[in-house]
């Protein structure tokens, strides 16, 4: 059974950053009613409102100044979205941050932001005030999750735990009473201000050599949306999406442990 956005309302975290943004525009193109931009960026989120207003119906388009890491700020945010288009059918856990400087920050955002987003969607909000049969939660990880990336151990241990939310309330002991379909995204680079690596990683062992992400394949943050789109109306709930490389969006298996054979 497909989901349908047509007619629905969502928030999006982070929804004045580059792919933020971009869902947010994709969701208006494919006829949400209504959608909440809940950002920290105020000035960012005014903005967005502004210009995606001269191309959408202005009544649509709601910014919420919000802080995915405190829990009363993230309430508001659904307790708007009620207010203005009267109920709330999808979730996307967007917001995030590498700084692995100050790296118990990017816990606090990719993470606890998250975990608070789980908790009032699944408690709460899109378990009680869904429109139709089924509610959506998207969570934004990352290529980084199933795959190490140097330089930002910190940023990959969040993505892993968000793989692992995720298939945590897929599950039926969950499922049978929220009735919200839970799916993860993970990207690979795209064009975002994210990608700027200045200031926010540590030297490694080897701090000589510059670190670039030259050689990466960028890919636009308004192609991943479209993307986006499809895994949030076809994709079982409970299944991880790598998108990367401006290439459909594919399905990421994770293994069954009792079928490793390695013994120590
Ligand atoms: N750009 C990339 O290459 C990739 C990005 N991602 C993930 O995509 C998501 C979006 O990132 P981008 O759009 O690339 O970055 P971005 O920096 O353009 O946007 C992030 C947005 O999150 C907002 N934000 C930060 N802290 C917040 C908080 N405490 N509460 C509410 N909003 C907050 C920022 O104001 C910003 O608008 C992140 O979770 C990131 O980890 C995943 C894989 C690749
Ligand atoms: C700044 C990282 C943005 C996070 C984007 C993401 O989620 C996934 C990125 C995947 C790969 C690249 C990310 C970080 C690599 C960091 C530095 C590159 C060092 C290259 C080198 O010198 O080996």
């Amino acid at each position: 059974m497909s989901f349908q956005i047509n007619g629905k309302v969502a928030l999006v975290t982070g929804g004045a950053g580059g792919i933020g943004r971009c869902i947010v525009e994709a969701l208006l193109e494919n006829g949400i009613k209504g959608v909440v931009i809940a950002d920290i960026n105020e000035e960012q989120g005014t903005k967005v409102v502004s210009e995606l207003s001269q191309k959408f119906n202005p009544t649509q388009i709601l910014y919420q100044k919000t802080d995915v890491t405190v829990v009363e700020s993230f309430e508001d945010a659904f307790k708007a979205a009620i207010q203005q288009f009267q109920h709330i059918d999808i979730l996307f856990n967007n917001a995030g941050i590498v700084n692995e400087n100050e790296w118990e920050k990017c816990v606090q955002v990719n993470l606890i932001g998250v975990i608070n987003g789980m908790i009032l969607a699944t408690e709460k909000y899109l378990k009680d005030q869904k429109l139709g049969e089924e509610a959506v939660i998207v969570n934004t990880s990352s290529i980084a999750s199933v795959t190490p990336e140097l330089l930002i151990p910190t940023y990959n241990a969040t993505k892993s735990a968000i793989n692992a939310i995720t298939r945590t309330y897929a599950e039926s002991y969950y499922y049978n009473s929220t009735k919200i379909k839970v799916v993860a995204i993970c990207p690979g680079v795209t064009e975002t201000s994210i990608v700027n690596l200045a200031g926010v990683v540590r030297p490694g062992p080897d701090d000589s050599a510059e670190r670039t992400l030259d050689g990466y394949p960028l890919q636009s943050p308004k192609f991943l949306a479209d993307q986006v789109m499809k895994v949030v109306e076809k994709a079982p709930t409970g299944t991880i999406w790598i998108i990367e490389d401006t290439k459909p969006a594919y399905q990421y298996i994770y293994n069954d442990r009792k079928m490793s054979q390695y013994k120590v």
